[in-house]
């Protein structure tokens, strides 16, 4: 029997969590089931209580207290941890039938979505035929205040890029805190970013205000806590030019635009991720609920 699941992925504080949790109640609210599985071994609150939580197999303040790890490296011997106990996964998930929409909310810690070999591993496990079985699809949130400073945007599409070449799982990316900039970006510059465009580097707000203000700036002698004359630099703009080409010539990333607090905007979503993992077509017709059948005559 399949299973279908979500991975929420994502650098940290990209409203992950949030999304997970609207999600789960979008699905209440339309009748299908949930399975909440956290993955991250430092999340204390939340709004759903998870199903199946990482904690319950190791803690990240125990590793950090015993084994003198920061929150970094702590989180990833809880991972390898993990690795070398897949039977918490497998126990738990085993049983849930093709109706639920497992859930996995993914730690923000970059490396993880890297250059570490965990995640990989970890899709495989879930997704391999004969076992688990799980059809998969990764969302991977970015936040869309990161458009309005362009390095930010292009590195944050990177590390996207990165993730997905990775995992070779379906894969959705996704803008997340939408409401927080629609009424700062033009809708014609916005699909600009929605399939990212390098002549976004040429019309970069901020050094445009610095060229007609004829400012240059000497990145050498810069004062330490100007942030924009240290990241002014030629070397640094050739930087984000090279990854703009380089992600441009994969051609592969396109975001989808969520805002967590509206209701229609998860539907949207939830909409693709059925798409990709193809939900509907497994489900077996269900009988409405005895509240909505006619009464008899
Ligand atoms: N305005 C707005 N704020 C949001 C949205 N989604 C999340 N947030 C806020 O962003 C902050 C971080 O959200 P989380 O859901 O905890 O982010 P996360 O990706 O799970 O964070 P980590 O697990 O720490 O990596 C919280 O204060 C949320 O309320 C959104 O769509 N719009
Ligand atoms: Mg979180």
């Amino acid at each position: 029997m399949s299973k279908y699941g979500v991975m929420v992925m994502g650098p940290a504080g990209a409203g992950k969590s949030t999304f997970c949790a609207n999600l789960i109640t979008h699905l209440q609210l339309n009748r299908r089931s949930a399975f909440y599985v956290n993955l991250d071994p430092a999340a204390e609150h939340f709004e759903h209580q998870p199903d199946l939580d990482i904690k319950d197999l190791i803690s990240l303040e125990d590793v950090m207290d015993e084994l003198k790890l920061g929150p970094n490296g702590g989180l990833i011997y809880c991972f390898e941890f993990l690795m070398e106990n897949l039977d918490f996964l497998s126990e738990a998930l085993d049983s849930l039938t093709e109706e639920y929409l497992i859930i996995f909310d993914m730690p923000g810690q970059i490396e993880l979505y890297t250059h570490i070999p965990i995640l990989p591993t970890l899709v495989k496990f879930l997704t391999q035929p004969g076992a688990l079985d799980i059809r998969l699809c990764a969302a991977y949130l970015l936040e869309a205040t990161f458009v309005i400073d362009r390095a930010k945007y292009f590195a944050g599409t990177l590390s996207a890029m990165s993730a997905m070449i990775m995992l070779e799982v379906p894969h959705l990316n996704i803008l997340s805190k939408m409401d927080l900039v629609k009424d700062q970006i033009r809708k014609k510059d916005l699909k600009r970013f929605i399939t990212p465009d390098t002549t976004l580097l040429d019309d970069d707000p901020g050094a445009a205000a610095r060229k007609k203000a004829g400012v240059t700036i000497d990145v050498h002698n810069a004062d330490p806590k100007d942030k924009d004359a240290l990241m002014s630099g030629t070397s640094f703009q050739r930087l984000n030019t090279a990854v703009a080409n380089l992600i441009e010539s994969f051609s592969m990333v396109s975001y989808l635009k969520l805002d967590s607090f509206n209701e229609d905007s998860i539907g949207a979503i939830l909409s693709y991720i059925d798409d990709c993992i193809q939900y509907h077509e497994a489900q077996e017709p269900r009988e409405p609920p005895e509240e909505e059948l006619e009464p008899e005559e």
